[in-house]
């Protein structure tokens, strides 16, 4: 790594130290970095995700995570409460600002502006917190990621509180100065913390152009900075942040503020933290289990502690708010998608270029008005957002075309290609919404990939489970088992297992599992057999569904002592009993199939599908019609 870099260098050991990092601490900072990112999540508090929160996660045990869990079991970005707004996926360390915040302003009608703010994590969290007649301004210079910021403050029911900006951040001030009550500043840097999540980013900390990439950053930062600064008015709080360590986007960024102006403020104090003789506090990866952070929290000099409406002129307002009449004739012809508001709601409902938008409490936007014709209302009144806003028992499955539509990215085309393989939808279905991820430039990532694979596999579809493997390498998105898994479902499982171990991956139990099904089917028993010793001698234990597909060889092959053999080896389940009852029904060896039925009895194993295999056996041969009664009466029982 470079020495200016946030890790140690011989050359450098002075500004590690400046950075507070001890040398004795480098190396529980370098183990954790090899430790993969423990995922968090944040709960919404205005949609609290019931069955998730019956379940018992850990919460983690930092100061500044009131709404923050871990999950440890399986990857969160499957949820599908993400999509309803009821979870947001947020790494620990990015939920700090905005209790730094809360720390030092009470967030009661309040004007707050998010500089940088897509995708939306510390504004959705922030909203959240907004009390009495407090808005929250969101910027996002680019486009399509407004577009997500957008949907996330939708879905997190906070976006009647918010409006949105598209504008160049360095550039702000010159329509609004003084008129913030506080300013975030998440500044977009070279994401040096990042390292656990994203390996790559030791590759780009090595390269050799990186002292230029770090310049860069800061000189954007600076500008930010002073645009913030000058929009902030006296008595205001700015917080900074970013997601890097080093010294030059952080530190010395700061430092180019008005320091007779600024006032610092002691974080390790407020928030229970060791002191530190930074400007800021440098949340280090081994300290929390985190990701690595920076944030900063400065007071500007002058004023009260009340929030003051700046005495600028007023502009022209962008948007004609409505009558309660006009309201009431609009109410009666729509449909039941729009609110019931109360007058002093319906006070906020405005027309704006040719639409209709909720907007944030009127009092909050006083000292506002000159950059209120660049801003757009985070809450349109239409059915889609109106749904996406309000709505808890949306179906999850509408909630993600609600989200792909809104622009919620790769994520939400994701779960909704995954929710139509669940729901069984042909997997035509799944390749056009993959389709649409071109056509709006999102890159496909493996868990895009993976999805649409499952799709081929439940189709059954070869040839195009193929194209994708290969697809994938021209993306340079490297298969995992999960894909081969699909795949050879899909397609011929021999060879592609061979590609798998080719590749350099390790099968797992399904992959095993698959290749021993597509054997099973072909009657290739000795191929079948040698499966199942390979995966011991791997050091996998098959599960039940493996020893079912050699359960079934036998018993397509009439080899009653194989089958028994194995049955003795394994923990049968009702599955691979019933696999044993059918053998001996299909020929015909009643007595033992009935006892059979008496064992899977005994072990409170036989359903109907055992019972009903042997009836229809025992119909046949004309058998005691006791026998007949006795079943009939243990089907009725099941039912
Ligand atoms: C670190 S990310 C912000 C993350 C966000 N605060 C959150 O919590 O989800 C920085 C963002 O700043 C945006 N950005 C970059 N340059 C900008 C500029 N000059 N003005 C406004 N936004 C900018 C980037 O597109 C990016 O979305």
């Amino acid at each position: 790594m470079e020495a200016d870099g946030h890790q140690s260098h011989p050359r450098d050991k002075g500004q590690v130290a400046r950075q507070g990092l001890q040398l004795l601490s480098l190396r529980r900072f370098l183990r954790t970095l090899q430790r993969p990112q423990r995922h968090t999540w944040r709960a919404n508090r205005k949609k609290p995700p019931e069955a998730l929160l019956s379940r018992p996660f850990q919460k983690p045990p930092t100061p500044w995570s009131p709404d923050g869990f871990y999950e440890e079991a399986e990857e969160p970005g499957s949820w599908m409460e993400q999509y309803t707004g009821e979870v947001y996926i947020q790494e620990l360390a990015s939920m700090l600002p905005v209790e730094v915040l809360k720390a030092f302003l009470p967030l009661h009608s309040v004007r707050i502006l998010d500089l940088c703010s897509a995708p939306g994590s510390k504004a959705s969290q922030l909203a959240l917190e907004l009390t009495g007649e407090s808005v929250l301004m969101c910027n996002e210079a680019k486009t399509s990621r407004a577009q997500i910021l957008r949907c996330n403050l939708l879905k997190t029911v906070v976006a009647d509180r918010c409006l949105i900006l598209q504008e160049d951040g360095r550039h702000l001030a010159a329509a609004g100065s003084a008129c913030f009550d506080a300013i975030l500043l998440d500044a977009p840097c070279s994401g040096e913390g990042n390292l656990r999540r994203i390996p790559e980013v030791i590759e780009r900390i090595q390269a050799p152009n990186y002292g230029r990439i770090k310049a860069e950053n800061a000189s954007l930062q600076k500008q930010l900075l002073q645009s913030a600064w000058r929009m902030l008015r006296p008595g205001g709080f700015l917080v900074y942040s970013t997601c890097t360590l080093n010294l030059q986007e952080n530190e010395e960024v700061l430092e180019h503020l008005p320091m007779a102006e600024a006032e610092f403020m002691d974080l390790p104090a407020r928030l229970g933290f060791p002191s530190c003789s930074s400007l800021g506090l440098r949340l280090w990866p081994h300290h929390w289990d985190s990701e690595g952070f920076f944030v900063a929290c400065i007071r500007k000099r002058g004023g009260g502690g009340q929030s003051v409406a700046a005495p600028t002129p007023r502009a022209p307002w962008p948007w004609s708010t409505l009558s309660w009449e006009e309201w009431n004739d609009l109410r009666a012809e729509a449909t039941d998608d729009w609110p019931d508001l109360t007058p002093s709601e319906v006070s906020r409902v405005a027309r704006y270029r040719g639409d209709l938008f909720l907007l944030p409490p009127l009092n909050a936007l006083n000292g506002l008005d000159h950059l209120l014709p660049m801003t757009t209302p985070a809450l349109r009144l239409a059915p889609l957002e109106l749904r996406l806003h309000g709505a808890r028992a949306a179906a999850g499955e509408d909630w993600v075309a609600l989200a792909a539509q809104l622009g919620g990215g790769l994520g939400a085309y994701t779960a909704q290609m995954d929710a139509l393989v669940q729901r069984g939808a042909h997997w035509q279905s799944a390749v056009q919404i993959f389709d649409r991820l071109g056509e709006e430039r999102l890159k496909a990532d493996l868990i895009a990939c993976n999805t649409l694979m499952k799709a081929y596999s439940k189709g059954g579809a070869a040839g195009a489970a193929r194209k994708l493997l290969k697809q994938m390498r021209s993306w340079i998105i490297a298969p995992d088992v999960t894909t081969y898994a699909a795949a050879m479902k899909a397609a011929d499982a021999e060879e592609l297992f061979q590609d798998l171990r080719e590749d350099g991956l390790q099968p797992d139990v399904i992959t095993y599992t698959v290749l021993m099904g597509a054997y099973a089917k072909r009657g290739r028993r000795a191929k079948a057999e040698a499966a199942l010793r390979d995966m011991s001698r791997d050091a996998l234990q098959p599960d039940v569904i493996a020893y079912t597909a050699l359960l079934d060889l036998y018993a397509k092959l009439g080899d009653l002592e194989a089958l028994r053999r194995l049955l003795a080896t394994m923990a049968p389940n009702v599955v691979s009993f019933t696999v044993l009852l059918k053998a001996l029904v299909k020929l015909q060896r009643l007595q033992e199939a009935q006892e059979t039925l008496e064992e899977m009895q005994l072990k409170r194993m036989a359903n109907l599908i055992s019972y009903t295999s042997l009836l229809s056996a025992f119909a046949k041969k004309g058998q005691h019609p006791m026998t007949f009664v006795t079943f009939t009466a243990a089907i009725f029982a099941q039912l």
